[in-house]
């Protein structure tokens, strides 16, 4: 069923609701976090220990602005839309931020955002026909780089030595592996569907 048909037969579902809210603050608290990533100087690390815990608890907003969504009923197509670009957003945005102070080679953060980019792409080019709603390796990889991200961020190895970088690193090549598979399973799922649809239409 496509997004048109399901909304001419269910009542309309506002998208100006709560859990719609929850993912524009994520937005809006990306550019925040970068910045106070970027200001800390190094001297004490408070910043960067406040923008560490600002990125997690952003982070965490996407299961919960997720689960409410659909605990009250209230899952929007704009909602499906909004909520990967605002995990997109927050994980490129940090991993930009991480690029510029020299602590991720710049291929990992492209490659990250060729893969996060070209899906959003996807998602607006089909949308007159579907939504897109992200699959559930889509979900695995944002807590994958969730998880590796906060590590990234939240400078451990000054408390616990350099062996945390080494560590770091395990959980970043985790991270954008799946990237890179969950973004093959997208085009895979895609050409499926379109050849699918070319059979019916014949
Ligand atoms: O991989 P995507 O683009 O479907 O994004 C997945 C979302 O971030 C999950 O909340």
């Amino acid at each position: 069923m496509t997004a048109s048909n399901a909304s001419a037969a269910e009542p309309r579902i506002s998208n100006w609701n709560l859990p719609n809210a929850i993912t524009v603050a994520r937005i809006v608290l990306a550019p925040v976090f970068m910045w106070m990533l970027l200001a800390d100087d190094g001297s004490d690390g408070a910043l960067r220990w406040w923008a560490a815990l600002l990125f997690v608890v952003a982070i965490a907003s996407d299961g919960i602005d997720g689960h409410i969504a659909r605990s009250r009923n209230l899952v929007t197509d704009l909602g499906k839309i909004l909520d990967p670009i605002a995990d997109k957003v927050l994980t490129g945005g940090a991993l930009v931020a991480l690029s510029i102070l020299g602590e991720l080679p710049w291929w990992v953060t492209i490659v990250v955002l060729v893969r996060e980019i070209g899906i959003t792409v996807h998602r607006f080019i089909v949308i007159s026909d579907h939504v897109v709603a992200a699959a559930w390796m889509g979900k695995l990889k944002t807590l994958a780089q969730a998880v590796a991200i906060s590590l990234a961020l939240a400078p451990f190895w000054v408390l616990l030595g350099d062996w945390v970088l080494w560590v770091n690193g395990v959980f970043m090549t985790i991270a954008v592996l799946l990237t890179i598979a969950s973004g093959i399973d997208y085009v895979v799922t895609a050409v499926r569907g379109s050849r699918a649809d070319r059979q019916v239409k014949r």
